[in-house]
């Protein structure tokens, strides 16, 4: 043994105490559970988070959120530990200033975050989706229920349905058309209104400042700080204030069978939410669907086949077909799981503490759930990165089809508990009926006779995650039908 050790002490195998070594492991086990399981100055253990850097804490992750939230909120190529989509069961907390975000993690946080706690985070919006939980809230979505969104209401309109067919035209105009009337589903008002969602859009993409570091909540408040905010409401404000006023010069003067809409039910209530909430998800969908389908020859012929010979003969299919289109409706649920609207639903904040999964989360947190990381787990679907619309089919039976109706919590699309999309059968009858209707009608091919392998997937993310680049197709009118 070498003197300079000696003259530290023994520490041949033989002369180690157990009682020592037992120390040894008992310290190294609580630095580890400490460093995995943190308290914070509180004594509060709160969620995983990042890796932290000194001072600055997580802020450097947080600038692309804040400079760019569309590239760094889902649907990353280069996902990191913020990306919801960089691996299903690590999704951390991200912790800027104040009550910070947390995220959750995976199925297994769901009950009490999604249903227990349920305010909205946005305290200055008015509308449905964002409104905090209270009375205004309660009667907003209570009026769009009962008028607009009821399962009876939703079968009453599939005449208007049947009317207005073509992608977003067709999501925004049916939109427009239920809830303002058809004068809204004009063509240059539907491209008034889409700017405005496109505006609205791109306003609530991503976290906000104040909402991730509390203590900056003044830089909001400078002058100009929220001139699109004002530009964005004098667009909306416009719109809906000619869409009133010809309802108000109307008003008395309506035929008897004419559409009876939902601002002449309810002049006063605020009708941009419901388009906005409407137009962009259904449209979504439909644009992911025949990108998926023209990805898959095979898929498409198959799905094609379906609805040529359930509505076989007719100028276009109607809802009575759709109903025997079982393969075409698993491609809009597919859809659905894979290519999630709204992969992190809307944002819900914590109304009192709580505790998750053995994780304390203060009042006031803001909390995402991540619905499309519950979507992909590997626990629950087989090769969940895949487009296969048959695990929906009832032949499939290694994976039992999940309903998308908010009890299973690995599939989420239109969220679970109060605050769930009131939508859900307006949008389902909606984007099935366009599809069978483009499948039925024309034939579809890419432009200059792309690969269909080579087809760009690639996603934009935002509060809806469209397509990084518009999908541009061929169609043919189907002879068979349109001769
Ligand atoms: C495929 C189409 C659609 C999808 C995927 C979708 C998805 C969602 C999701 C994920 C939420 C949040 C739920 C939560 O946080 O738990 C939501 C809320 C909402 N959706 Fe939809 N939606 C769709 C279509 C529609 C349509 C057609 C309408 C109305 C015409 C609509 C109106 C609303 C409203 C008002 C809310 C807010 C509800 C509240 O906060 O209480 N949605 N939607």
């Amino acid at each position: 043994m070498p003197e300079f050790l000696q003259e530290v002490g023994d520490f041949s195998a033989s002369s180690i105490s157990p009682v020592f070594l037992l120390s040894i492991l008992v310290f190294l086990s609580a630095a580890y559970y400490l460093r995995r399981h943190p308290k914070n100055k509180k004594g509060l253990r709160l969620p995983p988070s990042p890796p932290r850097l000194p001072l600055i804490g997580n802020l450097h992750q947080l600038s692309a959120l804040l400079t760019a939230p569309s590239e760094s909120f889902p649907g990353n190529t280069a996902p990191d530990a913020t990306s919801p989509r960089a691996d299903p069961h690590s999704r951390g907390l991200i912790r800027g200033g104040g009550a910070g975000g947390a995220q959750d993690p995976g199925p297994r946080l769901r009950h009490q975050a999604l249903l227990r706690r349920r305010r909205r985070p946005h305290q200055s919006l008015r509308n449905v989706s964002f409104a905090p939980y209270g009375e205004h809230w309660r009667q907003g979505k209570k009026a769009a229920v009962v008028h607009l969104l009821s399962p009876n209401k939703v079968q009453s309109l599939r005449r208007t349905r049947e009317e207005e067919r073509d992608l977003y035209a067709f999501s925004n105009g049916f939109v427009c058309r239920v809830v303002a009337g058809s004068s809204a589903a004009r063509e240059v008002r539907t491209q008034r209104f889409r700017e405005a969602i496109d505006g609205a859009t791109a306003l609530l993409s991503g976290p906000r400042l104040e909402e991730l570091f509390p203590s900056l909540a003044w830089v909001t408040k400078l002058p100009g700080a929220d001139s699109r905010l004002k530009k964005l409401a004098k667009k909306w404000n416009a719109l809906l204030d000619e869409i009133v006023a010809e309802h108000e010069r109307r008003a008395g003067k309506r035929e008897e069978a004419e559409e009876v809409d939902f601002i002449d039910l309810l002049l006063s209530a605020d009708p941009a939410d419901l388009i906005a909430a409407g137009t962009d998800t259904s449209y979504v969908v439909l644009e992911w669907a025949m990108a998926e389908l023209l990805k898959n020859p095979a898929l498409l012929e198959r799905t094609q086949r379906e609805v040529r010979e359930a509505a076989g003969g007719k100028p276009a299919p109607t809802e009575d077909d759709v109903a025997s289109m079982p393969r075409l409706r698993a491609v809009v649920k597919e859809v659905l799981r894979l290519h999630m609207p709204a992969p992190l639903l809307i944002p819900r904040e914590a109304m009192e503490a709580t505790r998750v999964l053995g994780y304390d989360v203060p009042a006031g947190t803001r909390v995402f759930i991540n619905a499309w990381a519950m979507a992909t787990d590997p626990e629950w679907w087989e090769a969940p990165e895949e487009f296969r619309p048959e695990r929906f089919l009832r032949e499939e039976k290694a994976a039992p089809p999940a309903d998308l109706r908010g009890s299973d919590f690995q599939f989420l699309p239109f969220g679970a508990g109060r605050r769930m999309c009131p939508g859900m059968n307006f949008a389902l009858c909606e984007v099935e009926l366009a599809l069978a209707s483009l499948l039925y009608c024309f034939d579809w091919s890419l432009p200059d006779g792309a690969a269909p392998e080579g087809l760009d997937m690639a996603e934009s993310p935002g509060i809806t995650v469209r397509r990084k680049t518009p999908l541009r197709l061929i169609a043919v009118p189907n002879s068979a039908v349109l001769a």
